[in-house]
């Protein structure tokens, strides 16, 4: 997936520009910064959802995006929801519940396909839209906040568990997070954005791709990079010197 000089209006204002993001394949890129630096605006551009009226979008294959809501279908179980997706991708109807429990099995929800959506918890149903958003074998997954709604125990298990899902399946994804903790915890690369208008600023690498998820949230090299991202973040946030002095 590639960017080049992207740049996106919502009428007379440029919500993100000159952005130039590439997404090696099997890579795990997460997009951080202040509120309104046009981190969705950037997601929901690869999605397709908006258009960039200046610059490129390359996308090869589908995308699957998930939502920080899972907005399933509650009439349909979650097999069904999964379902839909494989129908829509062109898989044919006698192998569609096979390969929706093979998904569903991979999310961590064996068994649960006849569920409706009122008879799963909220990390069962965002577990069930990661299932779909996968079901049409993207180029690449974009999430966004995809655990932001979830509580704290139940975000921190689904980090795990995507985290391992994106390593063993080499998963491409975008990922968009206010998490600093969240952002080092998943990505190979950390972008942090700036708003008026929205563009990166800055790049960390994160190299702690081969250490278990549990040795990570405590090590002291993740607290510092974690305190880097922090930083960088704020300083995103910040105006720009030359308003500052402006006011000064
Ligand atoms: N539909 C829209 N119409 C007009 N302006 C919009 C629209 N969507 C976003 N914007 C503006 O574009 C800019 C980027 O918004 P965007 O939602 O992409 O930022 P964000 O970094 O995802 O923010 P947050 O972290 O608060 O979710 C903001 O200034 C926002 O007000």
């Amino acid at each position: 997936m590639e960017l080049h000089g992207v740049r996106v209006e919502y009428g007379p204002v440029a919500a993100v520009d000159g952005v130039d993001l590439t997404v090696p394949a099997g890579e795990f890129t997460v997009l951080t910064g202040p509120s309104g630096c046009g981190k969705t605006t950037l997601l929901r551009t690869v999605a397709g959802f908006e258009t960039a009226t200046a610059g490129t979008v390359r996308v090869r294959r589908s995308t699957g995006v998930v939502f920080q809501q899972p907005r399933l279908f509650p009439w349909r179980t979650a097999r069904g929801n999964v379902s839909y997706a494989l129908a829509r991708h062109g898989v044919p109807r006698a192998e569609r519940a096979v390969r929706a429990d093979a998904l569903l099995a991979r999310v961590g929800l064996a068994g649960l396909g006849d569920r409706r959506s009122w008879e799963l918890s909220g990390g069962q149903q965002q577990r069930v839209a990661i299932a779909r958003a996968l079901a049409t074998e993207p180029e690449i997954l974009l999430m966004d906040e995809p655990f932001s709604a979830l509580d704290a125990l139940t975000r921190e298990r689904l980090q795990e568990e995507v985290r391992e899902l994106a390593a063993t399946t080499r998963t491409t994804v975008l990922f968009v997070t206010h998490s600093a903790e969240e952002a080092v915890l998943l990505g190979h690369r950390v972008l942090v954005m700036a708003p008026a208008p929205g563009r990166v600023v800055a790049e960390v690498t994160v190299p702690f791709r081969d250490l278990a998820t549990e040795q990570l949230r405590t090590a002291p090299e993740f607290t510092a990079l974690r305190a880097r991202v922090t930083e960088l973040v704020r300083a995103a946030g910040d105006p720009a010197p030359a308003a500052r002095t402006r006011t000064a």
